[in-house]
């Protein structure tokens, strides 16, 4: 693969552009099923299963606690779960990198507890900012050693010392991440008396994304009882394994139905789920707030016998934005648009590009993502002349681009940062983007895909 020029300047269409994009496996559930996969009873099957950096991290994490995990044909793993009775681990531990995943640094942390042995999780420079401490509180509260310097800071790095859990009641304050819930969610079958977790502090961000856990959970046929809100109990047991596919990331799906907006064209994305727990469903939502219009179209069945019928499992997404009088691209205000979580980068440049003011709440716990997401937004904001207010847990956008004016961006090695900044160099000459290789994190082919949506020099299929 050829690396992308450093800055690399945004491409810039001639008009509106059209396109089909296939997006990569979602980054949530392949890491999800990975460590499902790691914990089951059996040996599972992965296809369309996301290769990136957080995914390659999972990988090697789950490796180091047993698992082995193989590539058996393109897009396809097969996983041999961690040996019963748990991994045999050197004397003195082993390492795990997190990088900057948070699915890797809260997801595995309870896996670890489960084996027996020191397990030392690190990360990069960025992730140590991340919050750790109520999933390292949680597991001490149910009986894991856990030391080292993070443990008194709650943060990277830190050293859990499994064995010892044997699950129970415990309390976690989830307002910080939805990923502090999911990662205790994951191990919890694996106790010996399950897990009954109650969560004490604010909103809990990201439901869908616990909603997720619930589903994945269930489908490997284990027994989760969330009737009473902001409780989850699940039931101790085997985890069946998986022989499953991996839907599209419809997160990272944003950036590309976001050009059809930014640039009055239209974007497709086929392999699109009927129904799904990924949050980037909301798209189909979000969009039309900007004046998109959004078509969901059920794509025929291959095995139908009468040839009419329908598969509804799977459709393509088609979104359209629209032209004014003078030929520009329209895009109406959105007004207030709350609880947008892992959306709100995309989301924010949209409200950067749009005719009329928008405000994007709820996003408080953005500032403990891959960075500070309300400050950067902001700040990237302010270079391309966009005055954003930024509020504790909000951004609060004017709208009218026509002072918007070239600059270089920075990414803050944030993947949505760098797909926020492409989304603007649609519309704004002159956008140069630090580090869009930073999209590795969940989308390695971003720049080679974006430029062949832009220029369609790939053809309909970018
Ligand atoms: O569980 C997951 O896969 C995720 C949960 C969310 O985290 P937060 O609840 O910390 O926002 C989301 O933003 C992140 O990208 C992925
Ligand atoms: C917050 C995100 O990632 P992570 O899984 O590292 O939390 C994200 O992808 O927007």
């Amino acid at each position: 693969m050829t690396h992308p020029a450093d800055p690399w300047p945004a491409p810039r269409p001639n008009g509106p552009v059209h396109g089909t994009v296939r997006v990569p496996g979602s980054k949530s559930l392949t890491n999800r099923y990975l460590v499902l996969a790691a914990l089951a009873e059996g040996p599972s099957r992965l296809r369309g299963v996301l290769d990136s950096r957080d995914s390659r991290l999972m990988v090697q994490a789950l490796t180091a606690l047993g698992a082995s995990i193989s590539q058996v044909a393109p897009g396809t793993v097969e996983v041999v779960p961690v040996p019963d009775g748990g991994p045999r681990l050197p004397a003195d531990g082993v390492t795990i990198d997190c990088g900057l995943a948070g699915t890797v640094m809260r997801f595995v942390p309870p896996v670890a507890a489960l084996a027996s042995g020191a397990v030392h999780f690190t990360g990069d420079e960025a992730a140590l900012a991340r919050p750790m401490g109520p999933v390292l509180e949680a597991l001490a509260a149910l009986g894991v050693r856990v030391d080292g310097p993070g443990a008194e800071t709650g943060t990277l790095p830190f050293t859990i010392h499994g064995g010892g859990a044997d699950g129970g009641r415990v309390e976690v304050d989830a307002s910080g991440s939805s990923q502090f819930i999911s990662g205790l969610l994951l191990a919890a079958p694996r106790l010996r008396r399950g897990l009954h977790l109650v969560h004490t502090g604010a909103s809990v961000p990201s439901p869908e994304h616990i909603g997720m856990t619930v589903a994945v959970l269930r489908r490997c046929g284990v027994t989760v009882d969330d009737s009473v809100p902001g409780q989850w109990r699940v039931s101790p047991g085997p985890i069946r394994s998986l022989d499953t596919a991996v839907e599209p990331d419809l997160s990272n799906a944003g950036p590309f139905l976001a050009a059809a907006v930014a640039t009055g064209g239209t974007v497709s994305v086929p392999d699109w789920p009927a129904e799904t727990t990924q949050i980037g469903d909301r798209w189909r939502s979000i969009l039309p707030a900007f004046g998109a219009t959004v078509e969901f179209s059920p794509v025929p069945s291959a095995s139908g016998t009468t040839g009419t019928e329908t598969r509804t499992d799977t459709g393509t997404l088609t979104v359209s934005g629209s032209l004014d009088e003078d030929g520009r691209p329209r895009i109406t205000a959105p007004g207030d648009l709350d609880g947008t979580a892992e959306l709100a980068p995309t989301a924010a440049a949209l409200c950067l590009l749009a005719d009329g003011p928008g405000r994007l709440t709820g996003i408080g716990h953005l500032r403990g993502h891959e960075t500070d997401r309300l400050t950067a937004l902001a700040t990237e904001s302010g270079r391309l002349g966009g005055q954003v207010e930024e509020g504790p847990d909000s951004l609060s956008f004017p709208g009218g681009r026509d002072h918007l004016h070239g600059a270089t961006l920075q990414t803050y090695e944030d993947h949505r940062m760098a797909t926020f900044a492409a989304v603007l160099g649609l519309a704004v000459p002159g956008v140069l983007v630090r580090d869009i290789a930073t999209t590795a994190k969940t989308m390695p082919d971003f720049p080679r895909m974006w430029t062949g949506l832009v220029d369609g020099s790939d053809g309909p299929d970018a």
